[in-house]
């Protein structure tokens, strides 16, 4: 197991994903002495040479006991009230801990939109890389006080593989409340750590579905290996661990489990597309643009959809769907309104752009926007 983990302990940049578990007391407020000794961890990495960027959940948990709130709300409003108070209380812990070891950190709060359009998907990647370039820290959570039930990740765990991609890490560490995956509920003693994940099949038979203990964080081990399949997929290993147990298992020791990364690299934005949003509508293609953006991979054009669903703005996601089977083929970014696309459909760019203006002559999806699913 040795070598495996060279993987590890060579890693230059590293995200680590902390869970709402690990940071915050059974009663909601911020829990001090494990987000110091967290900071203490992760000090000696930044100080060591690597580049660490942490995604901390916690805002909701940690604003419970300070709003006076008993348990985590079921209810947008309320969990957004207290992710505002608890993100400040979090970063305040987290400025004054990293500031022990010489480190500044910067506050990234992000949503769905910020990793999926092309525009924000660039300034969210300037962000994070000028910090890192300046020797700060990142400490990235979703925006939860502006993001809607629609417009959310929800887990933090999905959105640390995705920042682990955005940000090119050569590892994600996704710590949690428990020390590893286990072949079944943990606390049930016929459970085994499972100390390396080498592909899908190493997780069949495995059951994860029971949810987690604490109550505070949102997925159970579903949303990690989950976090772990779309890491691995995009190149980058993974590690799954409990807190305390961080610094062996960045030392490279034996302990958590290890998802081997799968070998190549799809192009990071397009993953983010495929991964990362729903579609706010659908196009349907007919036989002849089902094989020129399938087969051929060429950009989606006026003449080749024979319908459209949904109320989707320009450069928002849509699913393009064989008009013949119904089934989705593609996800791209789309250039034009759905009010606007009905007029165009079926007509040649030539046509439309005699008629229309030459704004008109634009693809619907452009090639570089799409990915096949
Ligand atoms: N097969 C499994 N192996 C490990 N943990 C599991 C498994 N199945 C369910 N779990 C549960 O998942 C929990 C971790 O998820 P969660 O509480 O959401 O953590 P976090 O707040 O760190 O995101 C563990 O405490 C454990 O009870
Ligand atoms: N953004 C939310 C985190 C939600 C979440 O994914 O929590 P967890 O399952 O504990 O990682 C918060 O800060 O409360």
């Amino acid at each position: 197991m040795g070598r495996v983990r060279d993987v590890v302990t060579g890693a230059r940049r590293i995200v680590v994903k902390v869970g709402s578990s690990s940071l915050t007391t059974a009663a909601g407020g911020i829990d001090e002495q494990r987000i110091d000794a967290l900071v203490d961890t992760l000090g000696g990495l930044a100080t060591s040479g690597r580049e660490v960027v942490l995604v901390s959940s916690g805002a909701i948990a940690a604003g419970l006991s300070p709003l006076n709130l008993p348990r985590r709300p079921r209810d947008l409003a309320t969990q957004q009230a207290a992710a505002s108070v608890g993100q400040g209380l979090l970063i305040g812990r987290y400025t004054t801990g990293f500031a022990r070891h010489g480190i500044t950190v910067g506050q990234v709060l992000l949503t769905v939109d910020d990793v999926t359009r092309r525009a924000h998907y660039r300034n969210a990647y300037r962000t994070l890389r000028k910090l890192l370039d300046l020797g700060a820290l990142p400490i990235v959570n979703e925006n939860d006080t502006v993001a809607t039930e629609e417009i959310r990740f929800g887990d933090n765990d999905r959105l640390a593989a995705l920042v682990a991609a955005l940000a090119d890490a050569d590892l994600l560490v996704l710590l949690s409340d428990v020390d590893a995956l286990y072949t079944g509920n943990p606390s049930d003693p016929s459970s085994r750590r499972i100390g390396f994940v080498g592909d899908e099949s190493d997780l069949s038979g495995i059951n994860i579905a029971t949810p987690g203990r604490s109550g505070v964080g949102t997925g159970g081990m579903v949303t990690k290996v989950e976090a772990a399949r779309i890491a691995t997929g995009f190149g980058i290993p993974v590690v799954l661990t409990a807190a305390p147990l961080a610094a062996r298992a960045l030392a490279g020791e034996d302990v958590g489990t290890l998802f081997q990364a799968a070998s190549s690299r799809p192009a990071a934005r397009l993953f983010w597309l495929a991964h990362a949003t729903s579609p706010r509508g659908r196009l349907h293609l007919d036989a002849g643009a089902v094989a020129a953006v399938v087969a051929r991979r060429k950009s989606l054009l006026p003449a080749g959809i024979t319908a459209v669903d949904g109320s989707f703005a320009a450069g928002d996601p849509v699913d393009l769907v064989d008009a013949g089977s119904g089934t989705p083929v593609a996800r791209g970014l789309v250039n034009y309104d759905a009010v606007e696309l009905p007029a165009l459909l079926g007509r040649s760019t030539p046509e439309l752009a005699a008629a229309l203006g030459p704004g008109y002559e634009r693809e619907v999806v452009h090639r570089d926007d799409l990915v096949l699913l």
